[in-house]
């Protein structure tokens, strides 16, 4: 009955317990001091996704709580699975999904009803199954060419930050999302912006696109990487060994090299993030041993 919680103060490691989690829970966190966010690894999958699903759940009370709605941009991939858990009546009943505005962190630029689509993962997975109020999914516009599609896009989170549904960051002008929910790539690709890409360097606007997409399909819509680190709160989603070497590149204290992994470039530079692995994922982390002890 124990969650163990181990902060990094530098080299230093101190281990404490708290009554919380069933006995097979095992969760790690690092402090925010090292800039590389808190880390909650975990001993399943089934762990994960309940552990997801209390903290979205929550941080969607907080945001309704302090100003009346609950802005969330999504990812595709594997990460609408982990997020099924909203779909139970629990959370049916508790969260405040008549205060979600849905948004898409990134997009590939294919019909709605396309395999491929984000927006038909999420819509099948999640959105058709909970209350969420139809206009406040937010979804591209899927019959324009991907430039036009990431032109529309931005058009409509400028109107929703003048009418303040989006909030504004304080640093910048970037729209400030109450939580954007990453996956990421065995190459430590996040969103639709890939390693060597010149989309990462994409510092103006608000959405980008890209054409060369090294993972089908090609055309793509995402946010830059500003938005991303204007958000209050950044959840990034890993699961399963394929991930472990990018996992361990995007936070461990590594060479020059890796500083432009895109993954590891998501730091919100007034908001929060939280890595949510499984121990396969987690198990090429420097202090690995020491987190598994348990
Ligand atoms: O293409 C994409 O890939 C990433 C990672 O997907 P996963 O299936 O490996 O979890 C995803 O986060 C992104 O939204 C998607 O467009």
């Amino acid at each position: 009955m124990y969650v163990y919680i181990v902060h990094s103060i530098g080299t230093q490691i101190t281990l404490s317990s708290i009554p919380h989690f069933p006995s097979s829970s095992f969760m790690a966190l690092y402090g925010d001091d090292n800039g590389r966010g808190e880390l909650r690894i975990h001993d399943s999958i089934d762990e994960l996704s309940t552990d997801l699903a209390d903290y979205i759940a929550e941080l969607s009370d907080a945001s309704v709580k302090e100003r009346g709605v609950f802005t969330i941009a999504l990812s595709g991939g594997s990460l609408i699975g982990l997020m099924g858990r909203l779909c139970e009546a629990h959370y049916k009943k508790t969260v405040d999904w008549g205060k979600w505005h849905i948004f898409w962190a990134d997009e590939r630029v294919v019909a709605k009803n396309h395999a491929e689509s984000n927006y038909k993962l999420a819509k099948d997975g999640l959105l058709s199954k909970v209350p969420i109020i139809p206009n406040h999914i937010h979804s591209i516009n899927d019959s324009a060419s991907a430039e036009q599609a990431a032109e529309d896009y931005e058009f409509v989170i400028r109107q929703l930050v003048r009418t303040r549904v989006i909030s504004v960051s304080e640093i910048n002008d970037c729209p400030k999302f109450d939580l954007i929910i990453l996956g990421m790539g065995p190459d430590g690709h996040v969103a639709s912006l890939f390693p060597n890409h010149s989309a990462l360097n994409g510092n103006d606007g608000w959405v980008t696109f890209i054409t060369d997409s090294p993972k089908p399909p090609p055309e793509r819509i995402t946010f830059t990487m500003p938005v991303l680190n204007s958000a209050s709160n950044v959840a990034v989603v890993v699961t399963g060994i394929g991930k472990s070497e990018a996992v361990h590149l995007a936070i461990d204290n590594v060479g020059p090299n890796c500083l432009l992994l895109p993954a590891r470039m998501v730091r919100p530079s007034n908001g929060k993030l939280v890595w949510f692995l499984d121990k396969p994922a987690a198990s090429e982390l420097d202090n690995f041993s020491q987190f598994s002890q348990s």
